[in-house]
């Protein structure tokens, strides 16, 4: 398993699509029976050409629809697993899908699939049951030495775990089925700019089918999660504690979906003593001491990891951006601070107890001894993701 972390040291820019406020939810649809629950699914999915469609200015609307004709949570299970072949149809029918938003009704655990100039369907998960079931054999014959590890012992004793700031729970979805093809994440602060990257890597993939080459979102807040094909890609907000929370459910979801050889690559904006526009791919993160380690107080103790990043990565990504030859590419270690303003020697904050000289003399010597870069959550992914194994 591959792990590297990249920083580029440019400003992305960030462009999200405007989405209507609209939602147009499937017309009322007939009972859970009659739509999917005990029917097989390819008749459901057959069916889909019939969908019928009216407005609404509600998206609440479609939720007390379910509401009403679902009591319990696993026929809505098996209703959203039959609307996901009428998505995979109906997608063959229209456009793409634009958006993704959860219902209100959190214990419902719908989502609202909004399609591009057309009508919404409504869906627990993105993928049809056809397909699920052929990636779940698949994944029987994975073999485990590549699975992705937890140094804790206590989930595997959990029937059920819940990633809250994900809103996933193992008990109401397939983890594997919905996550056990990914085999590359990427981690990036922002919603917007991961939504930008995601929408990229989905042309450059070049997915044939549009339900497929249209990134999902899955959850919106605070961390936001797209996947395309293979990719799975998460906002991670700013600094090591929330940078920290979001890994340990996003390896946890990895976990639960049984996915294999997995490489997971940071990507950011920084740079110190570069010329604007260059890629810096990190080999080493390093703390504010320039220590290749990551400390953290663990019930009252100092705990340390190590956070050397994957060696094999690095010529691989040099190698790519030699073949592409459009930007300049060094590699260098990337220094973790706690504080962007005066952890970075920044002059503009509200506290400011050093000079410009002072400043320079350190950025100066960080670069001498190898920085490249300064971010604010390369220690603890670094350590994070080589104590699982990734
Ligand atoms: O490169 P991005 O993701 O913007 O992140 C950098 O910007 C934030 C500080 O402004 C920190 O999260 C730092 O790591
Ligand atoms: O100077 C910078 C730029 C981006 N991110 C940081 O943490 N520092």
């Amino acid at each position: 398993m591959i792990l590297c972390l990249a920083a580029i040291a440019m400003s992305c820019e960030c462009s999200l699509e405007e989405t209507s406020d609209y939602f147009i939810p499937m017309k009322t649809r007939k009972s859970p029976d009659e739509c999917g629950v005990g029917a097989d699914w390819n008749s459901v999915a057959c069916d889909a050409g019939d969908l019928s469609f009216e407005l609404s200015e509600e998206a609440a609307l479609i939720s007390r629809t379910c509401e009403e004709q679902i009591p319990a949570l696993q026929p809505l299970k098996k209703l959203a697993q039959a609307l996901d072949l009428a998505l995979a149809a109906a997608v063959e029918l229209l456009v793409g899908l634009q958006e993704v938003t959860r219902s209100p009704h959190d214990h419902l655990d719908l989502q609202l699939f909004k399609v591009r100039d057309g009508p919404t369907l409504c869906s627990c998960h993105t993928e049809n049951m056809v397909t699920a079931e052929a990636r779940a054999k698949e994944l029987k014959n994975y073999p485990n030495d590549c699975l992705v590890q937890l140094s804790n012992p206590n989930i595997v004793t959990m029937k059920e775990d819940v990633l809250y700031d994900f809103s996933l729970s193992t008990s109401t979805l397939e983890f594997p089925a919905m996550f056990g093809d990914v085999k590359f994440v990427s981690v990036l602060g922002s919603h917007s700019r991961m939504n930008s990257f995601i929408k990229y890597v989905a042309v450059e993939l070049a997915f044939g089918h549009p339900g497929m080459s249209t990134p999902t979102s899955v959850y919106d807040c605070p961390h936001a999660m797209y996947k395309v094909g293979p990719v799975l890609s998460m906002s991670h907000g700013m600094g090591i504690p929330s940078i920290a929370i979001m890994l340990h459910e996003l390896i946890k979801l990895l976990y639960h979906a049984r996915c294999s050889k997995v490489t997971i690559v940071h990507i950011s904006t920084s740079g110190i003593g570069l010329e604007s526009g260059s890629v810096v791919i990190n080999w080493q993160a390093v703390g504010a001491c320039l220590k290749v380690e990551f400390q953290q107080l663990v019930l009252e103790k100092w705990v340390v990891q190590s956070t050397d990043l994957d060696e094999q990565l690095v010529p691989e990504l040099l190698q790519c951006s030699a073949d592409l030859s459009e930007f300049t590419t060094v590699v260098g270690h990337t220094m973790c601070t706690l504080d962007f303003y005066e952890g970075q020697g920044h002059l503009d904050g509200v506290l400011c107890f050093y000079t410009e000289k002072d400043k320079q003399a350190y950025l100066k010597a960080a670069h001498t001894s190898g920085i490249s870069n300064i971010k604010m959550e390369s220690s603890v992914f670094a350590a994070m993701c080589n104590t699982c194994g990734l």
